[in-house]
């Protein structure tokens, strides 16, 4: 029996989202913005040479039809991705209205959000002070620090100190529909943070803000402040079943490898592994290896949005390209006859771009294990529809296979 690995590289866009003007990064919108042309045009012209130089090198994705993809989906140029395609390629379309993980995944996975999400302002306050005021009474503290949009690793810096002094949590948003809460894992604790998002999630589901996201850290103000991997993402239950339930409900295994628990609060999944992009590919290396006849493993690698993308990192995230080129290429290698591994993005993050927000843009979609074949122009949601057609289950929803 036929089995599927569904790797999604976190914000790696290709451009050319026909509805890029309706989305912004501060005043200027997304139209043009095209995280995987942008880093390649970037590292050819000798502008990405931090930690690595040169011409972006993607040997294994371009093989697949990483560049053919990208040129397909946005017209730009691809200086470095230029391989005759050996996999089967294409461009993926969004058609929901957020350009947010939780969209993305949802529709990847077949269902497009049926909502519009709830956002918070961007002048003054970000947060109604009922909802403070049960931030307070739930952790005990007298107020919060932050109330506002902010870039997570920025906000630390500048309220760390404050945050140890005071023991006020570190309340943020962004473009996106989230809820965040920094705080210090030892000074406030991590069980304690991670209650608190837990406690407040429910209220903020009911009035359609996707996500509370707790996001614990470490450091002092003399060594800096960082981020753990222990972030936890409290999100809203997916209203239908997505691919996961048809896979299980056909009698399959599903595994999890990263954030796809937390994004589809596990429903439809048996177990799920989280741990850095590093770890996490040990375990996709693991399901190749072990995974059962029949089963789906869907993996989420975070770190080409959460450590570049929004921290517009234009090296960085080509240095992260070209680690994860080198080891899908290990993995490819491992896969069975009669193994699907599909390649998709479920939103871009230019880190050439203006503000630190996702950039709304079509992903590619490379499979290897189906033959060479160009797929063309297709939607997130036959993303699904494929996965589940070579696994030989029921889909359901809009999506149409293109395999
Ligand atoms: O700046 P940080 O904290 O990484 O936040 C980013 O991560 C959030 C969730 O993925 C996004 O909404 C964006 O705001
Ligand atoms: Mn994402
Ligand atoms: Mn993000």
């Amino acid at each position: 029996m036929t089995r599927a690995f569904l790797v999604v590289m976190d914000s790696v866009g290709c451009g050319g989202a026909p509805d890029a003007a309706q989305f912004f990064n501060g005043t200027r919108p997304d139209t043009g913005a095209n995280t995987l042309a942008h880093i390649a045009q970037a590292c050819a012209e000798g502008r990405a040479n931090e930690g690595r130089s040169g011409p972006l090198r993607l040997p294994n994705l371009d093989h697949l039809g990483l560049g053919a993809a990208t040129r397909l989906a946005s017209g730009d140029a691809t200086p470095g991705l230029e391989a005759v395609p050996e996999g089967a390629w294409g461009a993926a379309t969004e058609r929901s209205l957020g350009k947010d993980t939780p969209s993305g995944h949802w529709e990847l996975a077949g269902l497009r959000v049926p909502w519009e999400w709830t956002y918070f302002p961007t002048d003054g306050d970000a947060f109604p002070e009922d909802l403070v005021a049960e931030v307070c009474e739930i952790s005990g503290v007298d107020g919060i620090l932050g109330n506002c949009h902010a870039s997570g690793t920025a906000i630390i810096a500048e309220l760390g100190q404050d945050h140890i002094e005071t023991g006020r949590p570190i309340c943020y948003t962004s473009a996106d529909s989230v809820f965040q809460i920094a705080a210090h894992a030892d000074h406030f604790g991590l069980d304690r943070l991670l209650e608190l998002c837990q406690r407040i999630a429910p209220r903020l589901h009911e009035v359609k803000v996707g996500r509370v996201i707790a996001r614990p850290f470490v450091g002092t103000s003399e060594t800096g402040f960082t981020r753990t991997t222990n972030r936890r993402d409290y999100a809203i239950v997916p209203p239908e079943p997505v691919l996961t339930n048809w896979v299980q409900d056909a009698g399959r295994r599903v595994h999890g490898v990263g954030k796809i628990g937390d994004i589809f609060t596990m429903t439809g999944i048996d177990d799920c592994v989280k741990g850095s992009d590093a770890d996490l590919m040990q375990s996709l290396q693991k399901c190749v290896d072990q995974a059962e006849d029949g089963s789906l493993t869907f993996a989420n690698f975070v770190e080409f949005d959460s450590l570049y993308g929004h921290r517009r990192d234009v090296s960085g995230y080509a240095r992260a390209l070209e680690w994860f080129d080198r080891e899908i290429g290990k993995v490819i290698a491992a896969l069975r006859p009669g193994d699907l591994l599909l390649l998709t993005a479920d939103h871009g993050n230019d880190p050439s771009w203006s503000g630190t927000d996702h950039t709304r843009e079509r992903v590619p979609v490379l499979c290897a294990g189906v033959g060479a074949r160009e797929i063309g122009q297709v939607e997130f949601v036959d993303v699904a529809a494929s996965v589940a057609a070579h696994l030989g289950v029921p889909a359901f929803g809009p999506g149409r296979s293109f395999l």
